[in-house]
């Protein structure tokens, strides 16, 4: 059971690092035939075994008494089915399944829907497909930078900008007007602005107006933004637009890259990180703002079916007082800390880039970790956060798998 697991694991990560995605077409008129249990209908069709269970099939019904296929909202009140409902009797037609129910009511699903929907097929397929990178394998990539007129004016154009955002969780507009109603402009293009407690649209200089590190001039490592949300920001955006002085430049980790070589190297410690909840803290006490923000999760979340993940969490600043687990695991706990962070502090897995006025980055914070320099003189950088949800509901109503 633990090979099977574990051996299915690499396998995933295996098709993650390449980027898989599987195709979700089945091909048309494939022949089913199936076999009703006591505990669940069995389904063979396109190549694909896959069960059933009877509530759920029941509680799936997409009849117009069950469900609303105008507002695509069920009917059914799931409450009252019978725990132990099994069908009157079952049928194939043509491509689809028909179950009448004991009371005479009638269910009728396409196969190619209870293929797509079915668990066998959901634990082997990703929910994102992604591109993961180091260095070298994003410079290779040669992916071009939308330009603001384009972006602006064209869907095709920002599909383009999305398809390659979800790839690689980075994505950059240029030409883009030096204020920061360009920059709210060309985010609201793409979705919706998460309003926090440093503003909708924030811009920042080292004045430390803030109680925060990023409001000087100080390097600052690799990290993802806002981990003592409960759920932390989807996407950051960051736009320079203005920087006399030196040093400064914007450094971008591929946290998921980093965190797969993990998964590879030391299954145990991904493991560990992806169940141990940490908690993270936002407290802010000065004149004109006061704050007290906590967060708790995983380092690493993963899809328990597929083993998937969808959501880094990594900020050494921000960590707070680590008491969820006991001494003996709070070791283990900092051994894999350890190996995620040389995973991430690996040279050739940093992406360097000069946020120059006109540049906007767009960052998935769920996965891709920033950093910047070391700086002098007066630097300006202005941006804000998106809401993760309305940002992926964009993308899939241009047909993108996100
Ligand atoms: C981006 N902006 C300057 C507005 C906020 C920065 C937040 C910094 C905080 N330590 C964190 O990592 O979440
Ligand atoms: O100043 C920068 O380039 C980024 C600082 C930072 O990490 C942030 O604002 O979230
Ligand atoms: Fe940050």
């Amino acid at each position: 059971e633990m090979f099977c697991r574990l051996h299915r694991s690499v396998l995933r990560q295996a098709q993650l690092l390449r980027g898989v995605s599987r195709s979700t077409a089945l091909p048309r008129r494939a022949c089913a035939t199936f076999r009703t249990h006591e505990q669940c209908l069995e389904l063979h069709y396109g190549g694909t075994q896959m069960h059933f269970n009877y509530v759920w099939l029941r509680d799936h019904c997409l009849s117009a008494a069950s469900y609303n296929s105008k507002t695509n909202q069920r009917n059914l009140d799931t409450g009252s089915i019978d725990l132990t409902i099994r069908p009157e009797s079952t049928r194939v037609e043509e491509d689809h399944l028909v179950i009448t129910w004991p009371g005479g009511h009638m269910s009728r699903y396409s196969l190619s829907w209870l293929a797509e929907n079915s668990f066998e097929r959901k634990y082997q397929s990703t929910e994102q497909p992604r591109i993961l990178w180091n260095s070298d394998i994003y410079k290779n990539a040669n992916i071009t930078s939308s330009k603001w007129d384009t972006f602006m004016s064209c869907d095709d154009e920002l599909k383009k900008f999305l398809q390659n955002y979800l790839l690689y969780g980075i994505a950059f507009i240029d030409d883009v007007p030096t204020t920061v109603e360009a920059t709210e402009a060309v985010t609201q293009r793409v979705s919706l602005i998460r309003e926090t407690t440093y503003g909708r649209m924030w811009c920042f200089t080292s004045d430390f107006s803030r109680g925060d590190t990023a409001y000087s001039q100080l390097a600052l490592d690799r990290h993802t933004d806002t981990s003592y949300f409960q759920e932390p920001c989807g996407i950051q955006v960051f736009h320079c637009l203005k920087h006399e002085g030196t040093g400064g430049r914007t450094l971008l980790v591929d946290g998921f890259y980093a965190a797969e070589k993990l998964r590879q190297s030391s299954p145990e410690s991904f493991e560990l990180l992806a169940q141990v909840p940490v908690k993270h803290d936002y407290i802010e006490n000065t004149d004109r703002h006061q704050n007290h923000i906590t967060g708790i999760g995983p380092l690493l979340n993963v899809y328990p079916w597929n083993n998937e993940m969808y959501l880094i969490r990594y900020n050494n600043y921000d960590r707070s007082v680590l008491n969820t687990i006991s001494h003996d695991v709070v070791q283990r706990w900092y051994a894999a800390h350890r190996e995620l962070t040389t995973e991430l502090r690996r040279p050739e897995n940093e992406l360097w880039v000069k946020l120059t006025p006109g540049k906007v980055v767009f960052i998935d914070n769920w996965r891709v970790l920033h950093g910047r320099e070391s700086f002098t003189g007066s630097r300006q950088l202005c941006g804000c956060y998106l809401t993760r949800d309305d940002v992926l509901s964009a993308a899939r109503c241009f047909g993108l798998q996100a």
